[in-house]
């Protein structure tokens, strides 16, 4: 969920040769109103501390952290930030001022891709917001409408397990990575748009948004260092403006064949079709809401449920011991040659203590972005408004002070004795779905997609590392995006572990 990775560096030293010429004069601090502030290193002028982020700025912050403390205060350009990196401290900001830290970031990528903030993950905290996030949970994400996607998600799933069978049979290798991206996309696309790529049309839905979701995860000189904005020296705006207008271009497409197919449908099935309803009876709603909504919920489900899913496969398959006694779960609930149903998914406890450990190791979205609405003093610190705040979510998972048992290790039955859920409402050390106001709506819906797509990989299927590698070779590198996916395809080949499967 936080953007910074693409050019950095590049970009970095641009600024820092352009802005030093201007930097003698530049007088910055970050003692404010000469009230105490977090500790932190010193910074550069103008630049701050963007050179201390590194390739990799979850564990930059990490290690910092260790010597600056849980609380810590920084200078992304221009932008004063406070990083988070402790649950206590997660608590004493966020939890007991929820409403303070409750906007995120407005930066020019999201400006553009959710036209003008329009939709519900970057708009601003407020009555705007309060609308649209009601309007999302009540009609598209409520549990009756994420069980009315239950047949599409298990068709999806069926061709994936006839795909994979195909491959076993020929001894080939699958790119476990592309696989699951692809089964993700046809679900997330169906049940947004009723299609799934518009290549029919010549368009490229698919291409589109992963334009879409790379330019989201760069970095952006012009969001740190405003002024630098117009001179463009990363070509950014221009590839913004471009994508966008290609994605409307679709979009007014998809809305338009919906229009005309509304009046003659009885049921309204997919995101649009709902989204085209309200319209009709909510003056709140218009075209550039429906647009700026479908946009938001592609961005928010399909990265992050993918980036699980690999990961979670990823471990199963460097801890045969784990893969085992997933296997022996899915037999003993599933049964032999019976494929997994979503209505079973909820039986397997195993499999959910897996997916838990999977989060806490390789959280999807790793530093967490908000905003302050207003001034405010927390523990005695005096916080801005308008400063950004992250929550590093990859040093929460791995803090031996929460957890101090092999803490570094995939060892699923930790959960046996933790009494934590997903909604980081028990216990903040564990919130993969965020917390609080802006916690995620589709927690529901994304843990139903990544537990039925792993259960049924899992249990169709064994599954080795190609060319004989031992489950310790595999690569487990992250690389730093939205998401924090791992920095290698996962491959694995397949064979059947049932000769015949009942659908
Ligand atoms: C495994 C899958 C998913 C993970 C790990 C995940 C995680 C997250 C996280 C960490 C946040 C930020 C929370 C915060 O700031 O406290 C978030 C926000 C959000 N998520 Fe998810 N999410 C997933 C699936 C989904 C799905 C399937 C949807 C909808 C179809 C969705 C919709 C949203 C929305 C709309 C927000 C913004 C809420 C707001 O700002 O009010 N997410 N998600």
């Amino acid at each position: 969920m936080f953007p910074w990775t693409l050019g950095i560096f590049p970009a970095l030293l641009l600024t820092f040769l352009f802005t030093s010429i201007i930097a003698v004069t530049f007088k910055g601090s970050r003692r404010k109103h000469g009230r105490k502030q977090p500790p932190g290193p010193p910074g550069f002028p103008v630049l701050g501390h963007l050179h201390l982020l590194g390739e990799l700025p979850h564990r930059s912050l990490q290690t910092l952290a260790t010597k600056y403390g849980p609380i810590m205060s920084l200078r992304f350009g221009h932008v004063p930030t406070i990083v988070l990196s402790s649950a206590e401290a997660i608590e004493l900001f966020i939890k007991s001022n929820d409403t303070v830290f409750a906007n995120r970031p407005l930066l020019e990528a999201f400006k553009y891709f959710s036209y003008g903030f329009k939709g519900l993950v970057f708009s601003e905290y407020g009555p705007y917001w309060r609308n649209m996030r009601r309007l999302c949970r009540l009609n598209l994400l409520s549990a009756s409408k994420v069980e009315s996607f239950a047949p599409l998600r298990m068709k999806e799933v069926e061709k994936m397990v006839k795909e994979v069978e195909k491959a076993a049979m020929s001894g080939q290798i699958i790119n476990l990575s592309e696989l699951i991206d692809d089964v993700l996309e046809s679900m997330i696309y169906k049940m947004i748009f009723g299609c799934d790529t518009k290549k029919d049309a010549g368009h490229d839905l698919k291409g589109i948004f992963q334009e879409v979701m790379h330019l989201s995860g760069a970095f952006n000189l012009a969001d740190y260092v405003p002024w630098l904005g117009v001179f463009d020296f990363q070509g950014m705006t221009k590839r913004f403006k471009r994508t966008i207008k290609e994605l409307d271009g679709v979009l007014e497409e998809i809305i338009k064949e919906h229009e005309q197919a509304f009046s003659s449908k009885t049921q309204h099935d997919d995101f649009i079709d709902i989204l085209l309803s309200l319209m009709h009876e909510d003056d709140n709603v218009d075209r550039t809401n429906i647009k700026a909504i479908a946009v938001d919920m592609i961005g928010a489900a399909l990265e992050t449920s993918a980036t699980v899913i690999v990961w979670t496969l990823s471990e199963l398959l460097r801890n045969p011991r784990v893969m085992k006694i997933v296997q022996q779960e899915l037999d003993a609930v599933i049964g032999p040659d019976n494929i997994v149903e979503e209505k079973d998914v909820g039986k397997l406890n195993y499999l959910e203590m897996v997916i838990k450990e999977s989060f806490r190791l390789h959280p999807a979205g790793s530093l967490l972005p908000r905003e302050t609405v207003e001034d405010v003093e927390v523990g005695g610190y005096y916080v801005e408004k308008k400063t950004r705040i992250i929550m590093n979510m990859w040093v929460l998972g791995r803090d031996p002070k929460a957890w101090p048992e092999k803490t570094e290790e995939f060892w699923p039955e930790r959960f046996l004795e933790t009494e934590v859920d997903f909604s980081g409402r028990d216990s903040l050390i564990f919130m993969p779905f965020g917390t609080g106001r802006r916690g995620c709506p589709g927690m529901h819906m994304g843990l139903y997609t990544v537990k039925l797509v792993v259960a049924q990989l899992v249990h169709c299927f064994r599954w080795e590392l190609p060319a004989g590698m031992a489950p310790e070779g595999l690569d487990m590198k992250e690389k730093f995006g939205l998401s924090m996916p791992k920095a290698e395809h996962l491959l694995a080949v397949p064979s059947c572990r049932f000769h015949h499967l009942k659908s």
